[in-house]
């Protein structure tokens, strides 16, 4: 590549060429045969433009509110696991850059920084996305962490009953690192040597038997507004609704969960058009 890179495709060739292996195929790779991970790229390719001419462009604002909190564009950064495996400043230095852009970065539950690392790094707006372990009393510890240290908002996923089939990882026998959060609490550490080591500790740990019911235990641990995180039907977004929750977030996981499942920009109008403005996003 010459000279600096332009654009994502050419800092996603930097990143291959900068990063083990095992790590990059898992920081790109999406479940089984991969369909929908393709998909969620052409399913964009499909859509065109229909420009207006002769609008005053001058000055032009793209801001927005989620949940009343102003961000400059409606783009927020989605929770992804894990990045001190590309850098040594991990989430911290992902927060940063949320507070330059002024927009919300959701941690991921599964972060190589603690929720107070990254909360005291810089003053960006924070939300604290779970997953729902068997050690419920985990969770609620992180959880109360997370409100303690001035996070504004939960997001629960709710696409990961079991970890996605990830063929990369279970060739590359892909490594979970010892998680800080959950120093003292929970090993990270996995006996199993067989294939995915992150699949085996997510098999060993996730909870799959979660359900709408569990929204109950959660409002009862946290007074933080609870948005829902992997809904591809307009069925699963009213049921969302009736219980209650305060923000719905379309999303297959970047493909990273069920195969064959549509690309979620597709979907996002069918969701949407049940709802008013506001309650519905979609992250990329
Ligand atoms: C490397 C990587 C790690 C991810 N880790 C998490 C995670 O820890 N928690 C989570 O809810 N989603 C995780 N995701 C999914 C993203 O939050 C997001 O949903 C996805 O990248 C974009 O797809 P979408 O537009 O369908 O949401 C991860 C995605 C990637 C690429
Ligand atoms: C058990 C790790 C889960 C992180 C995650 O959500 C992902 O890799 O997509």
């Amino acid at each position: 590549m010459e000279g600096e890179p332009v654009n994502v495709s050419e800092f996603q060739e930097l990143a291959r060429q900068a990063l083990p292996k095992m790590y990059y195929d898992y920081y790109t790779g999406g479940a089984e045969d991969q369909y929908t991970l393709k998909e969620n790229v052409e399913a964009f390719h499909r859509i065109m433009l229909r420009p207006r001419v002769l609008v005053d462009v001058s000055r032009i604002d793209l801001s927005t509110t989620v949940l009343g909190y102003r961000v400059s564009a409606p783009i927020m950064i989605a929770p992804t696991a894990m990045h001190k495996l590309a850098h040594p400043e991990g989430e911290v230095a992902t927060a940063r850059a949320a507070a330059a852009c002024n927009t919300i970065m959701v941690l991921s539950f599964m972060s190589t920084c603690t929720v107070e690392e990254v909360a005291s790094s810089c003053n960006a707006i924070r939300f604290f996305q779970l997953y729902v372990y068997k050690r419920r009393d985990v969770c609620a510890q992180l959880v109360q962490r997370a409100e303690r240290n001035g996070y504004r908002g939960i997001v629960l996923t709710v696409d990961t009953p079991r970890l996605g089939r990830r063929e990369a990882d279970i060739k590359n026998k892909m490594v979970a690192p010892q998680l800080k959060n959950f120093e003292g609490l929970l090993s990270t550490e996995v006996e199993d040597d067989e294939g995915s080591n992150l699949e085996a500790f997510a098999k060993e740990t996730f909870d799959d038997a979660l359900s709408w019911r569990d929204l109950g235990w959660l409002r009862s641990i946290t007074s933080l507004p609870i948005l829902i995180k992997g809904v591809l039907t307009h069925e699963d977004a009213i049921r969302a609704v009736e219980v209650g929750v305060d923000g719905i977030i379309v999303s297959n996981h970047g493909a990273r969960q069920l195969d064959y499942t549509p690309a979620t920009i597709s979907v996002l109008e069918e969701v949407t058009l049940y709802f008013p403005t506001g309650l519905v996003m979609q992250f990329m």
